[in-house]
């Protein structure tokens, strides 16, 4: 397992494995690593001859400079989890190697920016699909990993990739939860104590509803899920959606033949968690 800061360098490398025909998996990371980020890079080591982890916190993506300066960092534990999965390469850029100029390209994703994440994070997946794009330029992967957790965020990326005619596939993975089900994220070590023993709150109530689903209409479903989740005081809904799992578009009854997705994002304490569930 190598770090490498530089793009000059990583490049240099990768032209070295391709001119060896070695498929390349690519798992993009913004560091504070837990089970889901090594999930991926399992798979990704299963599934390829050449293994690549990007860690970067990109700026881009972020709309509330609270939440970047917080983001949790943690670079020498990171690597310490990785090593035990045997990726070949850890990419640490500095900000100035990704963005030697800033970044003025916008994306038209349609509804799949205009919904959910990204009506509630103006500007998100425009600054993800620029750091993703440049990393998938840089690093030309045959496969890319990314978690159903971040599920909006898959949709969005698809639809990237097709636009700018690119040759990777974008393999989404499952959720890993705690034991208690709450699904991992970096930013669950910002809880408090008492604020992450009522997290699991979220993930319990998604799959009741799961049950609930053959006897309660959608809008009643919906009601149920926001209602019960805010009767704990250290939870408060931001919004709860069921929706075509490739549009996004909004479901209003359960006999519309999509696939369905209930997307969740609730604020506990300052910490936003996101989560969802198939129905
Ligand atoms: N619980 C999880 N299960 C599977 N994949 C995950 C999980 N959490 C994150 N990932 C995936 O790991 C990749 C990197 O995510 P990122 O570094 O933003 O971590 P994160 O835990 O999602 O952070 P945060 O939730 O604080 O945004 C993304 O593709 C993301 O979907
Ligand atoms: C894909 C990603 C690494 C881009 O910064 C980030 O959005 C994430 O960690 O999900
Ligand atoms: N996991 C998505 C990255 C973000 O929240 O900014």
């Amino acid at each position: 397992m190598e770090i490498v800061k530089l793009v000059a360098e990583i490049k240099t490398k990768i032209s070295k494995f391709k001119s060896e025909g070695k498929t390349i998996g690519f798992v993009p990371t913004m560091g504070a690593l837990h089970e889901g980020h090594l999930s991926l890079t399992d798979i990704s080591v299963q599934n390829n001859d050449i293994t690549i982890v990007s860690i970067f916190v990109n700026p881009t993506q972020f709309n509330n400079p609270e939440d970047l300066s917080t983001y949790p960092r943690t670079i020498e534990e990171d690597l310490e989890k990785l090593s035990a999965f045997k990726p070949d390469l850890i990419f640490i850029p500095e900000v100035k190697e990704i963005y030697p100029e800033p970044d003025s390209r916008i994306f038209n994703f349609g509804l799949l920016d205009q919904v959910m994440e990204g009506k509630n994070r103006p500007g998100h997946f425009n600054g993800v699909a620029q750091v993703v794009s440049r990393l998938f330029d840089i690093i030309s992967p045959d496969n890319a990993y990314f978690g159903q957790k971040d599920f909006q965020q898959v949709a969005v990326i698809k639809q990237m990739t097709k636009d700018l005619k690119l040759s990777v596939n974008i393999v989404p993975c499952p959720i890993i939860r705690e034991k208690d089900g709450l699904a991992m994220s970096s930013r669950n070590v910002l809880l408090s104590e008492d604020q992450r023993k009522n997290a699991c709150k979220i993930s319990e109530t998604l799959f009741k509803a799961r049950n609930l689903a053959a006897k309660l209409s959608v809008s009643q479903l919906k009601e149920w899920v926001v209602e019960e989740i805010n009767k704990n005081i250290y939870l408060s809904v931001e919004y709860f959606e069921i929706v075509d799992d490739t549009s996004l578009e909004v479901i209003k009854d359960w006999n519309e033949p999509n696939n369905k997705v209930g997307c969740i994002t609730v604020q506990v304490g300052k910490t936003r968690l996101i989560d969802n569930i198939t129905f």
